[in-house]
């Protein structure tokens, strides 16, 4: 079975990276000391594009965006100023924030635990990376992204039904 999604609103729009979920991200160094908030995926995902450059200050504005679609805009402004890393690092940070939406949001892991094996497709029509494209050729990380943390979802939550030995 394929489940296709790509609207806030449509079915499965909990999926995408655009739905109103808020992450809380715990920090990343020791020199980091507060958890930080983000009002959806988009604007870590968006956010991440500049961190580690001189361009930082775009991550506090992208992070007070009032929308993802403005998240995305700020994020998309001034790709010279990506870090020179970002197309190896954007899958991990991409996982990493949507492993924490789904593991801190209940309903919608439940979504996604439904789902079993079917295969997860972003319905992007322009998107050939994160999507399937147009005419559906493309290589959809973010499918792939959303299956592994329902994999890793999986995994743990059979872990914790374990019964210790005796
Ligand atoms: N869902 C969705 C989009 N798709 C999202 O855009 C992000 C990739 O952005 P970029 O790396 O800047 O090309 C990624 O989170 C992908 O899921 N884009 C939109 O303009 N509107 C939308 O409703």
């Amino acid at each position: 079975m394929r489940i296709y999604f790509y609207k806030v609103n449509a079915p499965y729009g909990c999926f995408s990276n655009f739905s109103p979920h808020s992450i809380q991200m715990p920090p990343k160094t020791a020199n980091e000391s507060v958890s930080k908030h983000w009002a959806t995926v988009e604007h870590y995902y968006q956010a991440h594009k500049f961190c580690g450059t001189k361009f930082e200050y775009l991550m506090t504005q992208i992070q007070a965006a009032p929308t993802p679609e403005q998240a995305a805009q700020i994020g998309r402004s001034c790709q010279e100023c990506y870090h020179p890393d970002w197309n190896l690092r954007k899958c991990e940070i991409m996982y990493r924030a949507i492993w924490q939406k789904f593991s801190s949001h209940l309903d919608i892991q439940q979504v996604l635990l439904a789902t079993l094996d079917a295969e997860i497709i972003e319905d992007s029509p322009v998107d050939y990376f994160w999507g399937c494209g147009t005419d559906r050729t493309g290589q959809n990380h973010l499918g792939q992204i959303l299956m592994r943390v329902r994999a890793d979802l999986q995994a743990r939550n059979a872990e914790r039904t374990v019964m210790p030995d005796g």
